[in-house]
């Protein structure tokens, strides 16, 4: 409302009393009714978990850990879906041998990831004598593999999906929408709207998907020598090298494994499972139903988990999920330091974490929801670091301190912490963990701890 063109200072103090007065009663009331709308959900046992962070940070993989410790039905008729997942994943990294390979000996740039470009170019036309009739006798050999991707894909209703740069690419759209930025030439991965129905074991009865399904594999199979000869060969192990391509520490990499996995009857176990790696769009939820150890009775509660897509492209879909949550897991993958995000390579991957973490303490909404905090992927922190990879060439404020797994995580705990401290409209328990969670024995140890605080604590805050 416009003020009265001749208001005096008196009459201005009093309107702005006024308003004010009206901001925080409607204020009052709209906590009053969250705090309702909680205490029923928490009377009827019920608790609304979000997995937020950023693409690639481990959310989907915090999921699987929860469903294999607390969904054992539903996870063990999926079982028998991740074959293919595993499948495309190698398929998908033995192509990106094949269009480096391309690339090379046709003396065109490589496609992916170092900077230097003119370095590159200059290599690589060099680098492409390297490759000999061998390799393209490989590259015709290995070819039907790209007709199994695509019937993967399509039994998987996988889709491909460019970044799109028209969307808002800030760190966090719900709060700070920004201009649309140029997007990068990337190879797009591959998703599933939900990989629930892509992966849901009654598949297997219908005739028409088996035989489809048989047919994959048995091309797979065939192509198994080729493909072990592709990735144990010299020339290539040095073009990814060239290109500081670290396949093995790369999401979904099993050309290790090829042996177990390209054989009629693999079967996928818990451990390929949190290894897959299938991209999230948009928000799925799941129930998990979680009893307490330490209720006399009646002690079972329905945990809803979402699990969201966490590329810059599809952070505003998050908004409406912070009205009504319970708690939130924020996933840091901390091994990425050295990293820049795929949907825009300025950005470096921890300085996005943190700022998202930043937003996310500061979020009003929030105000009441429990954080907690995964510094994730720890594993590979450990390897990058052993390899002389230095934190602070990344995060100068690191300084001198030791370049060791043990310091730097203690860095960035303190650091996470700190900022929760800070930007948190309310003091709250700050709970961190350390995690790789693709380690599914110390994973269910973390959930453990974490069903057993959120629950006490809810406990507590509804009196029940
Ligand atoms: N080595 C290692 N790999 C991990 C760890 N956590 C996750 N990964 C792998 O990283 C890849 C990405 O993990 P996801 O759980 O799919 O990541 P996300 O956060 O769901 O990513 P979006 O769905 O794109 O938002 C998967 O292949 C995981 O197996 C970890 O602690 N260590
Ligand atoms: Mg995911």
């Amino acid at each position: 409302m416009r003020p009265p063109p001749d208001e005096t200072p008196s009459q201005l103090t009093a309107r702005l009393k006024r308003e004010a007065d009206a901001q925080r009663i409607s204020d009052n009331i709209d906590e009053e009714i969250k705090r309702d709308r909680a205490a029923q959900r928490k009377s009827r046992k019920e608790l609304r978990i979000l997995l937020l962070g950023q693409g690639e940070s481990g959310k989907s993989t915090t999921l699987k850990n929860f469903r294999m410790q607390y969904a054992k039905e539903a996870w063990e008729h999926e079982r028998s879906g991740w074959r293919s997942v595993v499948q495309l994943n190698i398929i998908r990294s033995i192509i990106l041998i094949l269009e480096i390979i391309e690339a090379e000996m046709s003396g065109s740039g490589p496609l992916l990831d170092d900077d230097d470009s003119s370095r590159r170019l200059s290599e690589s036309s060099t680098s492409g004598d390297a490759f000999t009739d061998k390799h393209r006798l490989l590259m015709i050999r290995l070819a039907p593999l790209r007709g199994v991707e695509a019937a993967l894909k399509r039994r998987l209703g996988a889709g491909a999906e460019p970044y799109r740069p028209s969307q808002p690419l800030s760190a966090t759209p719900f709060d700070d929408p920004v201009l649309p930025i140029p997007a990068p030439k990337r190879r797009s991965e591959f998703f599933v709207r939900s990989w629930t129905d892509a992966v849901d074991g009654s598949h297997g009865q219908n005739p028409e998907i088996q035989a489809d399904a048989d047919s994959s594999t048995i091309t797979f199979m065939t192509c198994k020598d080729d493909m072990r000869a592709l990735w144990d060969d010299p020339a290539v192990q040095r073009a990814l090298e060239r290109r500081k391509i670290r396949l093995a520490d790369t999401a979904g990499f099993f050309l290790n494994d090829l042996d177990r996995i390209a054989t009629r009857s693999y079967t996928a176990t818990d451990d390929d499972i949190v290894r897959a790696r299938l991209r999230t769009v948009g928000i799925q939820e799941y129930l998990l139903r979680i009893t307490d150890g330490f209720s006399l009775r009646d002690n079972a509660w329905v945990w809803k988990l979402y699990d969201v897509g966490g590329c810059r492209t599809q952070r505003s879909a998050w908004l409406p999920f912070f009205e009504n949550t319970d708690v939130i897991i924020f996933l840091c993958p901390v091994s990425c330091f050295d990293e820049r995000l795929d949907e825009d390579q300025r950005v470096n991957r921890l300085e996005d974490s943190t700022l998202l973490w930043r937003s996310i303490c500061s979020t009003k909404l929030l105000t009441k929801t429990q954080l907690i905090l995964f510094l994730n992927k720890c594993d590979l922190l450990k390897r990058k670091l052993k390899r002389g990879i230095k934190l602070k060439t990344y995060l100068p404020s690191y300084g001198d301190r030791p370049n060791e797994v043990m310091p730097v995580v203690k860095y960035l705990r303190e650091k996470y912490k700190e900022i929760q401290k800070q930007h948190s409209p309310e003091p709250r328990v700050a709970y961190i963990y350390t995690t790789t969670v693709t380690d599914t024995t110390a994973t269910a140890k973390t959930l453990h701890s974490i069903r057993d605080r959120v629950l006490r604590e809810n406990l507590v805050t509804s009196n029940l």
